[in-house]
């Protein structure tokens, strides 16, 4: 017979969703056992948020010195940009990481785990029983069926995040937060870049004025945006990837980066053997309001397709544990804020108006940062396409959406988080005082144009 070995919880996983639930649980003093195959850290600490930020960084900065009068204009020196970029990856070795587990009282299992039963873990002929499962294995990038694809050198996030050298021609398919950071990386550091976005508009989930602006900024940059279009086929001649739009224009690459979006990774893990239910289009599972898929289990992060943030896997991984421990929370996901890290950033909060329009009188208003506020004009000598949006619904006189195109926009993105969340009313936040000169500024001169 197998080994057995009983737990309060098993974490599946351990990304940021799995990290906070294994933390949380093993502070409440429960016997946890948590299973990865791969690295401690998951998918954002080795190929998503943490590399695709620290390549970000030495390219904004050499733009904003290029803006800034009186500092030398710097140039990115790839070789140290990446000997950072594989410092913040940790060389791919979570030895650390386990044995902080272990002295926390972990027991570490390297593996991945199959759900045998309810209550029962399987990883590799190991069986384990717990009282308590946490799903947390994330997602896995999303390849699109392109005839001749196969052929061509295709990057997905692993690749993108994790390259050694930096391509001269790169294709990126898809339009959403990775096509647009990942553009302005490997632009920032040398590459020819082109984007094909299949849709009428870049970063489709944000507002019409919020792609506008992305649009116009990664232009001003050199990148070349095709919209309404997509590769049909592909194949490869000699060393280039070659990509064949539908007008017949033919693109030639050294990489071709795939940012078509994620699927959740529910496959092979023997959730059949439980009464957990998966969204029949995307594979996620689906969860109540506590994260719990079904008595016993509970899921956390991209695993349950909710809004694929490593801030909402953290979140979730909170909710979960508390309501296992007795302390029972629901999720709520209004006003999370959503971001797209580059120079600027892209930041927004709450509802679209499109969204907000079918269920409220709203009312909006956008604001030129450049033209209302000094900040813009201290921090680079010719700011431009910098703005920020405010949607309120005019019964209650509460923000219900805001947005974003500035630097340091995903961090002053929160005050109006802060606002939407807690209804607190406009009327109130007139009266606020923000210091000057800084973007915080910005959210009074937009309020002020708010016809309420
Ligand atoms: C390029 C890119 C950049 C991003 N940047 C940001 C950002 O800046 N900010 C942000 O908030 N979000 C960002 N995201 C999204 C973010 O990476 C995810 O939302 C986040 O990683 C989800 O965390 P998770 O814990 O659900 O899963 P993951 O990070 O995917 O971790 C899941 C873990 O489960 C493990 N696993 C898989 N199968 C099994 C199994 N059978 N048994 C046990 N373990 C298993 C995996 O090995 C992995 O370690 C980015 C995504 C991409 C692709
Ligand atoms: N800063 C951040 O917080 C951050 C950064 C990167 C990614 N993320 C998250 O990671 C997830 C994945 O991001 P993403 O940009 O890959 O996905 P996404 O779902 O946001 O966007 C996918 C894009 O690919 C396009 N697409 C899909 N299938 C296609 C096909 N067959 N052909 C051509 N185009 C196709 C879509 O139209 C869309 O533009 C998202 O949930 C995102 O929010 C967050």
């Amino acid at each position: 017979m197998a080994e057995q070995e009983r737990f309060d919880a098993a974490v599946l996983g351990m990304g940021p969703g799995g990290e906070v639930a294994a933390d949380r649980l093993l502070k409440a003093g429960k016997k946890v056992l948590v299973v990865e195959p791969e690295l401690i850290g998951g998918e954002c600490g080795y190929w998503a948020c943490i590399p695709s930020k620290t390549l970000l960084r030495p390219v904004e900065l050499a733009w904003s010195t290029a803006e800034t009068p009186g500092v030398t204009t710097s140039s990115v020196v790839w070789e140290e940009a990446r000997s950072w970029r594989d410092d913040m990856v940790r060389h791919h070795d979570d030895a650390r990481q386990v044995q902080q587990y272990e002295e926390q009282g972990a027991t570490v299992v390297r593996g991945a785990a199959r759900i045998a039963g309810p209550g029962r873990i399987d990883v590799q002929g190991r069986e384990f029983t717990t009282d308590q499962i946490v799903v947390a294995t994330g997602s896995t990038a999303r390849v699109p069926d392109i005839e001749g694809l196969d052929q061509c050198t295709v990057w997905t996030n692993r690749e993108a995040t994790n390259l050694r050298e930096v391509p001269r021609r790169v294709v990126i398919i898809g339009a959403g937060p990775v096509a647009v950071e990942t553009s302005q990386y490997l632009r920032g550091l040398g590459a020819e870049v082109t984007i094909l976005a299949r849709g009428r508009r870049l970063l489709g989930r944000e507002e019409p004025r919020v792609s506008e602006l992305a649009l116009e900024h990664l232009r001003a940059r050199g990148i070349t945006v095709l919209l309404n279009t997509s590769a049909e086929r592909a194949h490869r001649d000699g060393a280039d990837s070659m990509l064949v739009l539908p007008d017949g224009t033919a693109l030639a690459a050294d990489a071709v980066v795939v940012a078509t979006g994620r699927q959740p990774r529910t496959q092979d893990l023997g959730l059949e053997s439980l009464s957990v239910v998966l969204d029949k289009e995307t594979g996620a599972i689906e969860v109540d309001e506590h994260c719990a898929g079904g008595p016993g289990v509970w899921a956390v992060g991209d695993v349950t397709g909710i809004m694929e943030v490593t801030h909402v896997a953290k979140y979730q991984a909170r909710v979960a544990v508390d309501t296992m421990l007795g302390r029972a929370r629901s999720a709520n996901y209004d006003a999370i804020p959503r971001v797209v890290f580059g120079h600027p950033e892209v930041a927004a909060v709450g509802l679209t108006r499109e969204q907000a329009a079918e269920k409220m009188q709203v009312v909006a208003a956008e604001v030129d940062l450049t033209a209302a506020l000094a900040r813009p004009w201290t921090h680079e000598q010719e700011p431009s396409g910098q703005a920020l949006g405010v949607l309120a619904d005019r019964d209650r006189g509460v923000l219900v959406g805001a947005w974003a195109v500035a630097p340091h926009a995903s961090e002053w993105i929160h005050q109006a988080a802060l606002a939407i969340r807690e209804q607190i009313p406009v009327e109130r936040l007139l009266d606020q005082v923000a210091q000057f000169p800084t973007y915080s500024e910005g959210y009074l001169a937009a309020l002020e144009d708010l016809e309420l």
